[in-house]
């Protein structure tokens, strides 16, 4: 007897409204446990007790013969407590700096449905915000809209899995006043997106912004012989695309922001690498209090004198004081021909005492050191369970 699809599918969606249930239980509780740890000043994130937990929940599934793969009840777990770790920070950071309302003004690059767009969306949301779109035509004038006043916020892409980092927006910090204060890993999926109707072989013209030609361009080897137009942004590129309104012409950028143009979905996942992700540095005018409580990052600007070794003597100051280094970018200083500013990403919070004797010690090996900023880290990794 075969049984009946529908009916089967109904209880799939019981099922899933359960485990939905459920699920908003357990986020709930995140606020219960945040509150308990502040009175405690425990850390957020306490390794021992995920390892135990998953390690549990895969021996009860075993002991339950409940046919689930350890795996499966890892990577599932593992986003649970991704989420659980999360709503503690926010609830933390919020408390320490909170002064900006129910709305915040972000300036992004881009229209409508660029990736900067989504990803300030997203950060707007995280913090349960109302966002006040800033759109801008250049990272140049995301930095000057915050810089006036004009916007509270602005979200930059900083560096991608697939095409690195982005020189421009780590130039334009070697200059700036604004402090890095958070970011947002952002998983970028690329479409080629059409007018209507279309067949690939009819697409001879794609438009899109630089990076996103670059991270797709494996794919665009593949088509023969097409025109690329390079645009201010993917959203940008989108619009032109819709108004243009040709069979032969597509624009390369994310399925949500085609909508908005009422682009059709041609190809998907078309990005060199399906693990194409973008972090996103979200600045301010005013630097971040962090948490001691949280696990934090701080990005430092620094040059050496141009004698052998500098940049090694400088990095054993973290070594001697076992602070971990996330990051090493190195980018020219204008008017300097061949010197280096570095860029470092280390995991240490400013507002430790021990944080400030490092940066003394560093100033002795450096000509230059300023602090871009200090941020709560939002890129949770997930725990091992071999260790
Ligand atoms: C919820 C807690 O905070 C974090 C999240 C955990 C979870 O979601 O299970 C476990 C440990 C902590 O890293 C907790 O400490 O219990």
């Amino acid at each position: 007897m075969t049984l009946d699809l529908n009916e089967i599918r109904q209880q799939i969606t019981n099922i899933d409204r359960s485990l939905l249930k459920l699920l908003s239980e357990r986020h709930r509780l995140a606020f219960d446990v945040v509150r308990s740890k502040e009175v405690t000043q425990k850390s957020l994130r306490d390794l021992e007790r995920e390892q135990q937990l998953l390690k549990e929940l895969i021996e009860y599934s075993e002991s339950q013969d409940y046919q689930l793969e350890a795996q499966y009840i890892t990577d599932i777990f593992q986003k649970i407590i991704e989420d659980s770790v999360v709503t503690q920070q926010v609830y933390l950071q919020k408390k320490l700096n909170d002064q900006k309302g129910k709305n915040i003004r972000i300036a992004f690059l881009g229209k409508k449905g660029s990736y900067s767009h989504l990803a300030a969306c997203n950060y707007a949301i995280r913090y349960q915000k109302q966002l006040i779109e800033v759109s801008c035509n250049s990272f140049d004038e995301v930095f000057h809209k915050v810089e006036k006043e004009e916007a509270d916020y602005a979200v930059l892409p900083l560096e991608n899995t697939t095409s690195g980092a982005i020189n421009e927006v780590y130039d334009l910090l070697q200059h700036t006043e604004l402090s890095l204060v958070g970011e947002i890993a952002y998983p970028i999926k690329h479409c080629l997106l059409i007018n209507g109707e279309s067949d690939l072989e009819k697409i001879d013209s794609l438009y899109s912004h630089p990076q996103v030609i670059q991270q797709c361009s494996q794919f665009i080897h593949k088509l023969d012989s097409v025109h690329i137009e390079y645009c201010e942004s993917s959203s940008h590129a989108m619009e032109l695309v819709a108004n243009l309104n040709k069979p032969n012409i597509a624009a390369l950028g994310n399925a949500d922001g085609g909508r908005i143009y009422g682009l059709n979905v041609l190809c998907s996942n078309i990005a060199n690498q399906l693990n194409n992700i973008t972090r996103f540095i979200v600045i301010a005018k005013k630097p971040a209090i962090v948490s001691p409580q949280i696990h934090t990052k701080t990005l430092l600007l620094m040059s050496t004198s141009q004698q052998a070794g500098a940049l090694v003597d400088a990095l054993l100051v973290f070594k001697k004081h076992n602070i971990n280094m996330l990051k090493l970018e190195s980018r020219p200083i204008y008017g300097k021909p061949w010197e280096e500013m570095f860029y470092l990403e280390i995991e240490a919070n400013i507002h430790n005492p021990k944080t400030e004797i490092v940066f003394n010690e560093l100033k002795e090996y450096s000509n230059y050191l300023k602090i871009l900023g200090c941020y709560p880290s939002e890129i949770i990794k997930p725990v091992s369970l071999d260790s």
